[in-house]
């Protein structure tokens, strides 16, 4: 019986959906009848160690996952779940994504005080948000909002909502789906009216490209529709060099039998939201369409203006 190590971060997320997936494949290991054993092993990245200075600030993509993928070229753990979406697209030498699990809910959610939803917020009301993203399309929906940041894991968010004076906050639906905090969600925002991050709501399971043992596992656990359309956000987020702290949405979806892929390029204050729709079965190259038709719509100044 070989043991799994399995690295993640210490938070509340970071460790439900390290032991959702572990439970998966447990029930993988048990149906298909490998004798492999998993244990969780706790590291403290440098992301969650600056969470409270402004992330943007500190820059630098992959904030969360460098000490992770340190300990696992080391050999010190063999696995680790990533939030797709906080997930690199250069992985490093000898690492590779083993598995992309079906995707969660990718919809970005509104939790209030009072309010029912984003239309029903009155006029001035304070709104947490500290991505770029998320912030221009709402400021494009309702100018007349306030926006604000508000930095933290999902648990310390939900908190700030009512410490902190904000009238309403914007989270991921699949983290609270995942932590079972399904009766916080107010509303769901449709994808028409604020595109996701690239990856949201999926996970990307990484580990050594040695690992034939375990990369048998992780093919059988992955799901192929889910990994099609990651890679047409991801390639698209890849071409105007994107990481997660500029105004860049994407989702794609099976539609019949090819991807279709919207992307978005918005203005930090929400005048300019830039999108485009295309459809095709080749995840890179609908990636590529989406983000030159962008790029000709202006996207890189808006970037550039962003990047300052
Ligand atoms: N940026 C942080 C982050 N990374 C992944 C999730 C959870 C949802 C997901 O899997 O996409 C969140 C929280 C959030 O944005 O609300």
């Amino acid at each position: 019986m070989r043991t799994i190590v399995v690295g993640s971060r210490q938070s509340a997320l970071a460790l439900t959906q390290t032991g959702h997936v572990i439970e998966d494949l447990n029930a993988l290991c048990a149906e298909h009848g490998l004798d492999l054993k998993f244990v969780v092993k706790k590291i403290l990245t440098k992301g969650d160690r600056i969470l409270d200075v402004t992330l943007s600030k500190v820059g630098g993509k992959g904030l969360f996952v460098k000490e992770i993928e340190q300990a696992m070229l080391a050999g010190e753990i063999d696995m680790a779940v990533h939030s797709m979406k906080d997930m690199p697209s250069e992985l490093p030498e000898g690492l590779v994504n083993g598995a992309v699990p079906r995707r969660e809910d990718p919809r970005d959610c509104l939790i209030t005080l009072g309010a029912k939803s984003l239309e029903d917020l009155p006029s001035g009301a304070k709104v947490g948000t500290s991505s770029l993203r998320r912030a221009s399309q709402i400021k494009s929906m309702r100018p007349d909002l306030q926006l604000e940041p508000v930095r933290g894991n999902i648990d310390s968010r939900l908190r700030k909502l009512e410490t902190e004076g904000f009238d309403a906050i914007i989270l991921a639906a699949a983290g609270l789906h995942r932590m079972g905090w399904k009766d916080r969600i107010t509303s769901y925002i449709p994808v028409e009216a604020c595109l996701p991050a690239v990856g949201q709501g999926a996970l990307g399971i990484e580990c050594r490209a040695s690992d034939e043992e375990l990369l048998a596992l992780l093919n059988l656990y992955s799901d192929r529709d889910t990994s099609a359309t990651v890679a047409a956000e991801r390639t698209f987020l890849g071409v105007l060099n994107g990481g997660c702290q500029v105004p860049i949405g994407a989702h794609a979806v099976w539609a019949g039998q090819e991807i279709s892929l919207t992307g978005m390029v918005g203005s930090p204050d929400g005048e300019v939201i830039l999108k485009e729709t295309l459809q095709g079965k080749d995840p890179q190259k609908l990636g590529e369409a989406v983000a030159a038709s962008l790029i000709a719509k202006g996207a890189e100044q808006i970037l550039a203006q962003v990047r300052g």
